[in-house]
């Protein structure tokens, strides 16, 4: 049952072939199976057990939406009623959210199982998982290596077939990073097209959830529940949802594809270039033509992104004060020393680093030089991309600079660990959707192919994927000790 695709998933749970309860048993007991690889923070397998007997009755009633009875599993950075949501820090250890985050309650309502909550970076700052409170989840192609991140336990669980699919965020990369190191489908929808409501917020401008999956079959499905118009989030866009599967298979005859030149850059492995290349070879033979474009101010994303995201993150941080709630220091002498040490206590060092380069760039002497700079910069790499998607309907390039890294090979050097992001960043600076999707392996180890489209364009580059993903078995690879 755990190689199932969610269509299938959903056939087989209707023609009563197993039941919702069967499923989510059959799962649990991969994840136990499995907890080397650390990709859960939390496992409720109560509260699973009770919405699959829900989903049950729901199927014997003949009601189901098309999710019904199916497991998902959740980033540990959406806030989940009665279970745990850490976000991968000490400091939310102990925080049980009295609320459902719009997401999860998506996802409720179309009667999903909840098998637990995914492990990532703290706070979703990093590019490896090692950032967790928890520990880094393990890359389950080869488990001395990372799984990338933030949103590295749900790219480890899907790949580990722990779960059918699951939730991921991305705020510079975070879906598509993991997706890519992992071998599976992520798509990081425009921005405001999910709700961010009750998504523990990192850098409110840049942050944007959405589906981690096998397949952009499946990612159609995950995108069907997660998008929509939300009220309690203001940059929530109220545009009608299309409908995500309805055009999976449309023709890619005369589809015009666009590669920034500044992806392909000598400075690309040439492996991974080659690995690029021959997806982009396979689409010719599909019917679509290929052309060059030039996307001048990409090189300054990086510098723009960290000075961008450390500002946000310093602010949406303050919050966590020992008062409220999370962490709070044992006997504190006086208030300040309760902000100082809860603080200090229980935030990380690449959270901390984060807060004091934000904290700087916002500084009164500082703002006009690297803030107001790094959002016209920012305007600047959108343009870029207005210019680009007006020539061609989509863009295509690698998402990473390699393959899966070592664990602990990068976290002595923050700027090697943010090079990460090198072709993920300038997507999220200018708002657009964009997707990974298996495109073959170096050594063993998975590689993406990135995926960029026009604004509300989803539909548009899940039919791209999944086109590929009709003459490729990539994306059915499964690591060994884990078929
Ligand atoms: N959250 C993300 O999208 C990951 C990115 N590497 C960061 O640390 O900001």
């Amino acid at each position: 049952m755990h190689t199932l695709s969610l269509t299938e998933l959903a056939a087989g749970l209707r023609g009563k072939q197993f039941s919702s309860t069967e499923l989510t048993q059959v799962f649990l007991a991969r994840i136990g199976r499995h907890q080397a690889l650390n990709a859960f923070v939390t496992v409720s397998e109560e509260l699973a057990l009770q919405q699959a007997e829900a989903a049950d009755r729901r199927l014997a009633a003949g009601t189901p939406a098309p999710l019904t009875g199916i497991p998902i599993a959740q980033k540990d950075i959406f806030c989940t009623q009665g279970v745990k949501t850490s976000c991968g820090s000490k400091m939310l250890d102990n925080f049980i959210a009295p609320y459902d985050a719009t997401a999860v309650e998506r996802f409720n309502q179309a009667g999903a199982v909840m098998l637990g909550k995914l492990n990532m970076d703290e706070f979703a700052m990093g590019s490896s998982n090692e950032t967790s409170f928890y520990g880094p989840a393990r890359n389950p192609w080869d488990t001395e290596r990372v799984p990338g991140g933030s949103s590295g336990g749900s790219a480890v669980a899907v790949a580990a077939r722990l779960t059918p699919a699951a939730t991921g965020t991305d705020t510079g990369g975070s879906i598509r990073q993991p997706a890519a190191l992992c071998g599976i489908t992520g798509l990081k929808p425009t921005y405001g097209r999910v709700s961010r409501y009750g998504m523990i917020a990192y850098a409110s401008s840049l942050d944007q959830g959405g589906p981690m999956a096998r397949s952009a079959e499946d990612a159609a499905l995950l995108m069907q529940v997660m998008a929509g118009f939300d009220g309690k989030d203001s940059t929530s866009v109220d545009q009608p949802v299309p409908d995500y599967s309805a055009g999976l298979n449309d023709s890619l005859q005369g589809l015009k594809i666009g590669l920034p030149k500044q992806f392909f850059s000598p400075e690309l492995d040439s492996q991974i270039a080659a690995t690029i290349q021959s997806a982009i070879a396979e689409y010719q033979k599909l019917g679509a033509t290929v052309q060059e474009v030039d996307m001048p101010n990409l090189e300054l994303a990086i510098p723009a992104y960290y000075v961008i995201a450390s500002a946000e993150c310093s602010s949406n941080l303050s919050r966590y004060d020992g008062v409220r709630f999370g962490y709070r220091c044992q006997n504190p002498a006086d208030l300040t020393d309760l902000y100082i040490r809860s603080r200090g206590e229980a935030f990380g060092a690449e959270v901390k680093r984060r807060i004091l380069m934000g904290t700087y760039a916002l500084s009164a002497g500082y703002y006009d030089a690297y803030y107001l700079k790094a959002q016209q910069v920012r305007r600047l790499i959108s343009d870029d991309f207005k210019r680009a998607l007006s020539e061609v309907d989509v863009l295509m390039g690698p998402v990473t600079p390699s393959t899966a890294f070592k664990i602990g090979s990068k976290t002595d050097d923050p700027i090697q660990m943010y090079l990460e992001d090198i072709y993920t960043i300038a997507i999220n600076l200018a708002g657009l959707p964009a997707m990974s999707i298996p495109a073959g392996f170096i050594a063993g180890l998975p590689v993406g192919l990135h995926i960029i489209g026009n604004y509300f364009g989803e539909a548009k580059l899940l039919n791209v994927g999944h086109r590929y993903q009709q003459v490729t078995d990539w994306h059915n690879q499964v690591p060994k000790g884990f078929e």
